[in-house]
């Protein structure tokens, strides 16, 4: 982005500065080929002869330059691109020890800016030593052609050297023009990248005379639809599914089966190929995403927490929230007592400059921001499989309390939690294949609820704790 910034302070220098250079060189320009056409006509012809030339070259440069401008560009934001990933991922890097590999894609990368940079300085220099190499044929030329017409006797020495000094003043501003192409091909491949990067318009967009969604029930309802991500293999195929208002919903099902596919085509993350969504029999892309996405909470398994206090966190979830209204926040999401016990209490740190949460404690700062959000529609994604099971009690109250009085749809790995849930969506590759109540699916002989329930409480122990 600082490239960008330095192209455009470039471009404004040239729009700044640019009209009066173009507007003296210009006058200079004229004024000396006016001049030198009066003196001597002849001479004058030798001199001008090499400037299409030194024109053409110009252009044909100029041209590579702009690519070779461009190239640079491009290969320093692979670079960028590369370093914020490797950081990014850090942690997993060291738990690998792969340093030395993400050097080895750090070099890779950085070569290629390298040899980008490289060409475009091995441009310039053909640009630039050309443009001095014409300049000098045409005194050179203008030197010889006047030497013939001396010895002729058409032309006197005097003469000679006064035409010379107007080549001399017929070639500065030249210079300066072939110098201002430099520069205004720098800044326009950069300017270029940057317009190229404003007109990307995002894929999911507000439809023409979309609406204000207000959630008054939250009721769901999927009808057909189906989904694929890059229009090949469908992951999502007619699905038809109905959530009443207030209801916990699950979906269970294989590792890849599109339990989050589908829970995140409700606030549009992605658009559907085909089929519609509603909720309280409005379709989702009648209505503004701003809307649509106020009126739905996601609680993640990965909590991201900013840079920033833990109040500022919370305050996430509603930027002008009262002080009151975050404690208030975090006490439901059974949050305030482990901050209170803090050194700074709502005001300790977190992230990389502050202290570090336990993945409990970050799931419950997110559960206080949801609650802070207050959305009638909830979507809780895998939010306590990575938990130990004391972590996980605590976390799984506040969800259900957050979940209370909300329409929920929840993705489960561990079905311990959705025993209670009011209707189970078992996905698999063939879509829905049951759904029903824990108490009617465990029931269904050969039904992939059952086996899968079965399978994660194997021995009878774990399977009556589960049960309570
Ligand atoms: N962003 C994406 N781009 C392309 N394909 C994706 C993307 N996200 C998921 N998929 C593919 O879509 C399919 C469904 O993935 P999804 O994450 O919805 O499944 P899931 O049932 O939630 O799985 P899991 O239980 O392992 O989280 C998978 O085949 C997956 O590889």
């Amino acid at each position: 982005m600082s490239r960008v910034v330095n192209d455009l302070n470039n471009i404004s220098e040239l729009a700044h500065h640019g009209p009066e250079d173009l507007f003296i060189s210009g006058i200079l320009l004229i004024g000396s080929f006016i001049i030198m056409l009066g003196m001597n006509f002849k001479l004058a012809l030798f001199t001008f002869a090499m400037i299409p030339l030194m024109f053409i070259f110009s252009l044909k440069l100029g041209n590579r330059m702009h690519q070779a401008f461009r190239d640079i560009r491009e290969k320093i934001a692979e670079v960028n691109s590369q370093i914020e990933d490797s950081l990014s991922g850090i942690r997993v890097v060291k738990s690998f020890t792969n340093e030395e590999l993400e050097m080895e894609k750090f070099d890779y990368g950085n070569e290629r800016f390298r040899r980008s940079r490289e060409m475009a300085m091995k441009t310039m220099a053909q640009f630039f030593s050309g443009i001095n190499f014409f300049s000098n044929m045409i005194t050179l030329t203008t030197l010889a052609a006047g030497g013939y017409y001396i010895y002729r006797g058409q032309l006197s020495a005097g003469e000679l050297v006064a035409f010379l000094f107007y080549v001399n003043m017929f070639m500065q501003p030249v210079r300066r023009l072939v110098h201002f192409n430099e520069q205004f091909q720098r800044g326009m491949a950069g300017f270029k990248r940057f317009l190229e990067l404003l007109a990307v318009e995002p894929e999911i967009k507000d439809r023409e005379g979309a609406r204000t969604l207000k959630v008054r029930n939250g009721h769901i309802e999927y009808r057909n639809v189906s989904f694929s991500y890059d229009n090949h293999k469908k992951v999502l195929n007619n699905i038809n599914l109905e959530v009443k208002p207030g209801q916990t919903v699950a979906f269970v099902g294989p590792s890849g089966a599109g339990k989050t596919t589908l829970c995140n085509l409700l606030p549009r993350f992605y658009e559907i190929d085909g089929g519609q969504i509603f909720i309280d029999n409005i379709n989702i892309k009648d209505v503004t995403l701003s809307s649509l996405r106020k009126n739905i909470g996601i609680v993640q398994q990965d909590v991201f927490l900013f840079n920033g206090t833990i109040r500022d966190n919370i305050r996430y979830g509603k930027i002008d929230a009262s002080d009151k209204e975050i404690i208030e926040a975090a006490k439901k999401a059974n949050a305030h007592e482990f901050i209170i016990n803090l050194e700074n209490g709502y005001d300790t740190e977190v992230g990389e400059r502050g202290v570090k949460l336990s993945g409990g404690q970050k799931q419950r700062i997110s559960i206080a921001r949801s609650f802070l959000k207050n959305p009638p529609i909830l979507i809780l994604d895998e939010a306590t499989s990575s938990l130990d099971n004391e972590s996980e009690k605590i976390v799984q109250a506040s969800l259900e309390r957050l979940s209370r009085d909300r329409t929920t749809l929840v993705i489960a790995h561990r079905l311990s939690t959705i025993i209670n849930a009011d209707k189970i969506f078992v996905l698999t590759d063939q879509g829905i294949v049951e759904e029903g109540r824990h108490s009617e699916l465990i029931k269904k002989k050969n039904g992939i609820y059952r086996k899968l329930f079965l399978s994660q409480f194997s021995d009878l122990n774990n399977m009556q704790e589960a049960l309570g």
